[in-house]
C-alpha cells in the first residue's frame, strides 16, 4: 500500500451518535477527523450511529482532510458490523481499538481484503492497554508489510489509566516512560504516532502545555475531543517561522558550490552535518504539506 504523507497535527474525535457534532466536523480546521463508533457511543446507540455515518459519508463523499472511523474491537459483538459499515463509508483509514498483538491488525486487514477494500484504505492501531504497550514494537513491525495496511499508532491514555491505575496528572511524569516506548516502537516500524487526548477541554493553558510536551516527545500530532483544541494543536505541531527560516538557511548552505561534497559545516556557531540537512528538508517538506492542505481546505 502506498503511504501518502499527510499532516496529522490535530485529529478530532467525533461521536458518530451526535448529529450536531457530525455536521460541525465538516467545517472545522482539524487535519483529520476520527468518527467514533467505540467508547463515545452507548451500546444501545451503536446501530443508529453506523447508519448516521453511512448517511454522513454519502452526503460528503469527498473531504479536504483525512477521515478515519474508529470501530469496536473485532472480538466484540459490534466489531463485524462496524468494519462492514466503515468499509462502505470509504474513509482514509479504520482505527482499531485496544490492539495488543500483530494478529489483531492482520485479522482486520484480512477482513478488508475479503470485502475487496481499496488498496489505499489504511489501518490505524490504538495502543492503550498494558499488553499493547509491551507488544508495541512487535505490532509496529507490521508497518513494513504493506499487506497489513498499518500506518499510524494512536495513544489511548484514558484506557491506559483505567487499566494500570497510573496518574495522568503532574505533567504525565509517570506515563511518559510508556509513551516514549510507544513513540520508539512506532518510529522503528516507520509509523506515524499521535498523542492521547486531554480530557479537561476547559483548561486551555494545561492543554497548550501538554501539546508542547507531546511535540517535544516526537509525536506527529494530538488526538482531540473538542473543537476549541484544534488551533492550539495545529500551532504546537507546526514548525515555527524561525525553525522554517533556519531550515531554509541550512539547505542553502549545503547547496553552495563551495560546499559540494562537504559532510560537515559550521552554521551560526554550531556544527551541521548532512543528517541535519535531511532534517531541514523534512521540516520544509512538512511545512509545504501543511500549507497545501490549509489552502485546499480554504478553497472548498
Ligand atoms: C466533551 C463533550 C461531550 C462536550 O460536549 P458539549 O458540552 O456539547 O460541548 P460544547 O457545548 O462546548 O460544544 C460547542 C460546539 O461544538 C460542538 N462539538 C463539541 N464537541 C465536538 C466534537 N468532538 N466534534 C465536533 N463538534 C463538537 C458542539 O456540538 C457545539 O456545536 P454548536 O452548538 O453547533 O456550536 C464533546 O466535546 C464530545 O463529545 N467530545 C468527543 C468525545 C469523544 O469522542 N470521546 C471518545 C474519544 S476519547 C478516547 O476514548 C480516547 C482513547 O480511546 C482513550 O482511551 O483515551
Ligand atoms: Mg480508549
Amino acid at each position: 500500500m502506498k503511504k501518502i504523507p499527510r499532516p496529522r497535527r490535530s485529529v478530532l474525535y467525533v461521536p458518530a451518535s451526535n448529529p450536531k457534532a457530525l455536521q460541525k466536523s465538516v467545517t472545522l480546521a482539524a487535519d483529520a477527523i476520527i468518527y467514533d463508533l467505540e467508547d463515545s457511543v452507548a451500546p444501545e446507540a451503536k446501530e443508529a450511529a453506523r447508519e448516521a455515518l453511512r448517511t454522513h459519508f454519502r452526503e460528503h463523499p469527498i473531504a479536504s482532510r483525512e477521515r478515519i472511523i474508529r470501530i469496536n474491537s473485532l472480538a466484540s459483538q459490534w466489531g463485524s458490523e462496524d468494519i462492514l459499515a466503515a468499509r462502505a463509508c470509504n474513509p482514509d483509514a479504520i482505527l482499531l481499538p485496544k490492539v495488543e498483538h500483530p494478529r489483531d491488525v492482520i485479522e482486520a486487514a484480512n477482513a478488508l481484503d475479503e470485502t475487496d477494500a481499496a488498496d489505499t484504505l489504511a489501518l490505524w492501531a490504538m495502543i492503550e492497554t498494558p499488553r499493547g504497550i509491551l507488544n508495541a514494537d512487535e505490532v509496529a513491525q507490521l508497518g513494513s508489510h504493506s499487506s497489513a495496511r498499518l500506518a499510524c499508532f494512536v495513544v489511548g491514555s484514558n484506557d491506559i489509566a483505567r487499566e494500570t491505575g497510573v496518574d495522568l496528572g503532574g505533567d504525565r511524569k509517570f506515563l511518559i516512560p510508556w509513551l516514549m516506548q510507544i513513540v520508539l516502537a512506532a518510529r522503528a516500524g516507520g509509523l506515524d504516532i499521535l498523542d492521547g487526548v486531554y480530557n479537561d477541554f476547559a483548561d486551555a493553558e494545561g492543554f497548550k502545555r501538554e501539546c508542547r510536551q507531546g511535540a517535544a516527545m516526537g509525536f506527529d500530532g494530538k488526538t482531540l475531543i473538542h473543537p476549541s483544541q484544534i488551533e492550539t494543536a495545529n500551532h504546537a505541531f507546526s514548525a515555527s517561522e524561525t525553525e522554517i527560516a533556519e531550515a531554509r538557511a541550512i539547505v542553502e548552505l549545503f547547496m553552495r558550490p563551495e560546499n559540494a561534497g562537504k559532510g560537515v559545516l559550521p552554521f551560526n556557531g554550531r556544527m551541521v552535518e548532512r543528517l541535519h540537512l535531511a532534517m531541514a528538508e523534512t521540516v520544509l517538506a512538512k511545512a509545504n504539506m501543511i500549507a497545501t492542505s490549509d489552502k485546499d481546505r480554504e478553497t472548498r
